[in-house]
């Protein structure tokens, strides 16, 4: 295995960042799979494909290049390799890709609906309605076009791949799982709002301001920049 300092850090922290999937109720068996690009490289680091949440370690994380080609690992890398290589083949900001069959927001997928911005918290993290994007069949790089396609110009980290389920984008692969716990989050709140009668989206404007002050001011904004591994 590598002695490259990055790629042991990469290792080590998309394998843990698995670990919060599970305890936040977003994944079911083997169901979804983190990546992190290695910076500075056409790298990532990928979840193996179809081993069980327990099993995970650093070791058995894959090395890819951003063809999807294995570049280190003994085992085979996941199933949506192609997807999130395109993604950061596309989308040179993007650090972090995260993918899950969360069930609330996998319902909104289901139908096919795209969930409407009707809560500050929504407002806060996504700006928008959280959109919807293509059906696409598992394994070759189209899920990776529907999630570029529909992401871009989007203020939304998060898309509801139609019949499928959340894929989230992030600077790192901590903003796109922090993206996940909150898209399942507000899937779950504006489906039970729904239960009980119509749901109103926000004002445009009120959208604006709640998404602005959240992005620009809410939280410790030094520590936090840090912690993303985004001070210049
Ligand atoms: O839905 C899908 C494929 O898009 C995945 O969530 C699989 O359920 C897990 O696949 P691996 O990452 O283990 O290959």
């Amino acid at each position: 295995m590598t002695v490259r300092p990055d790629i042991l850090r990469l290792r080590r922290e998309v394998c843990d960042l698995h670990a919060d999937l599970v305890r936040w109720g977003l994944v079911t068996w083997t169901s979804g799979n983190i990546s992190a690009r290695v910076p500075g490289t056409d790298l990532m680091v990928i979840k193996p494909s179809g081993v069980g949440y327990d099993d995970l370690t650093p070791e058995s994380m894959v090395v890819t290049d951003l063809a999807g080609g294995v570049v280190e690992g003994a085992h085979s890398p996941s199933s949506d390799t192609a997807a999130h290589a395109y993604v950061y083949r596309e989308m040179p900001h993007v650090g972090g890709v995260v993918h899950t069959h969360s069930p609330y927001a996998t319902a909104w997928a289901a139908r096919g609906e795209p969930i409407p911005c009707a809560i500050t918290a929504m407002a806060d993290e996504f700006g928008a309605d959280i959109p919807v994007g293509p059906f696409a069949l598992i394994g070759g790089d189209d899920i990776g076009r529907g999630i570029v396609a529909t992401l871009t110009g989007h203020r939304s980290p998060a898309v509801l791949m139609r019949a499928h389920g959340v894929f989230t984008i992030g600077g790192t692969a901590r903003a796109a799982v922090k993206a996940a716990v909150m898209c399942e989050d507000v899937a779950r709140t504006v489906h039970l709002a729904r239960v009980h009668g119509p749901v109103e989206p926000l004002p445009a404007e009120h959208i604006d301001a709640l998404y602005d002050r959240y992005q620009n001011v809410y939280g410790q904004r030094a520590a936090d920049r840090e912690k993303e591994g985004t001070d210049s």
